[in-house]
């Protein structure tokens, strides 16, 4: 399936900021209680993630026999999920808190449940708030592992935003988060 994606002709390509991670370097969870890296979230996906090189992040996923969507594959949105948590990962380059505006996922061969997942995430580039984002994983242990296939792509539309963007939701946070609120990178 081609996507109708498109990167706008203004776009400018950013350097990381200063106190990003060097290469190889863990990141940072954003935030404790996140589903997707948080480490105070019992139910959640456990992602981690590496700085790569320049704008790229690299995120690795188990994928729990709980994420099953059909007969022994990863349930799609537990894949949109994964890509959604690495592209906003990899906007941690701009210094900037982001949320997600636009996410699309082209499913392009099963997932069996087993499998780890490694996810190349980037910013393509900047346009004022906007920034645009792609994605690629690949299976890199389990029974259909294969570093040079790629099982799904992705690209998204993230907006910086400011710390006030949560103010409204801060009531609604499920217990003690480790990292306070407004101290932690959301
Ligand atoms: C020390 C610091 C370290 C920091 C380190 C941070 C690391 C950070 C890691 C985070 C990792 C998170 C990983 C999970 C991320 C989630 O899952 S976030 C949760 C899901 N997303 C949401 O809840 C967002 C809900 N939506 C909203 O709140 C609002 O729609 C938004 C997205 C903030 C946009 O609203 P807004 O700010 O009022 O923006 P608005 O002025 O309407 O639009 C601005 C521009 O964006 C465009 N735009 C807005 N929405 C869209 C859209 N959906 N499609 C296309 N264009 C759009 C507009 O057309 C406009 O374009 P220009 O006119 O500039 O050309």
């Amino acid at each position: 399936m081609s996507s109708t994606w498109t990167l706008p002709d203004d776009l400018t390509v950013p350097e990381p900021v200063e106190f990003f991670p060097a290469a190889g370097e863990k990141l940072p969870q954003h935030w404790s209680k996140c589903f997707g890296c948080g480490d105070d979230q019992p139910a959640g996906m456990a992602m981690s993630f590496r700085a790569g090189n320049g704008l790229e992040v690299t995120g690795r996923l188990e994928v729990a026999k709980k994420y099953q969507g059909g007969p022994g594959v990863i349930h799609g949105g537990i894949l949109s999920t994964a890509f959604d948590e690495a592209q906003g990962m990899a906007c941690m380059a701009l210094g900037s808190p982001v949320v997600t505006g636009h996410l699309e996922i082209d499913f392009a061969r099963p997932i069996p449940l087993g499998s780890v997942l490694e996810f190349r995430a980037r910013i393509d580039g900047v346009v004022r708030r906007k920034v645009y984002t792609s994605a690629e994983a690949v299976i890199v242990e389990g029974p259909t592992a294969d570093p040079d296939t790629v099982v799904g792509t992705s690209r998204g539309l993230f907006l910086t935003i400011t710390s006030e963007h949560f103010a409204k939701t801060k009531e609604f946070v499920d217990g003690e988060p480790t990292s306070p609120f407004g101290t932690s990178s959301v």
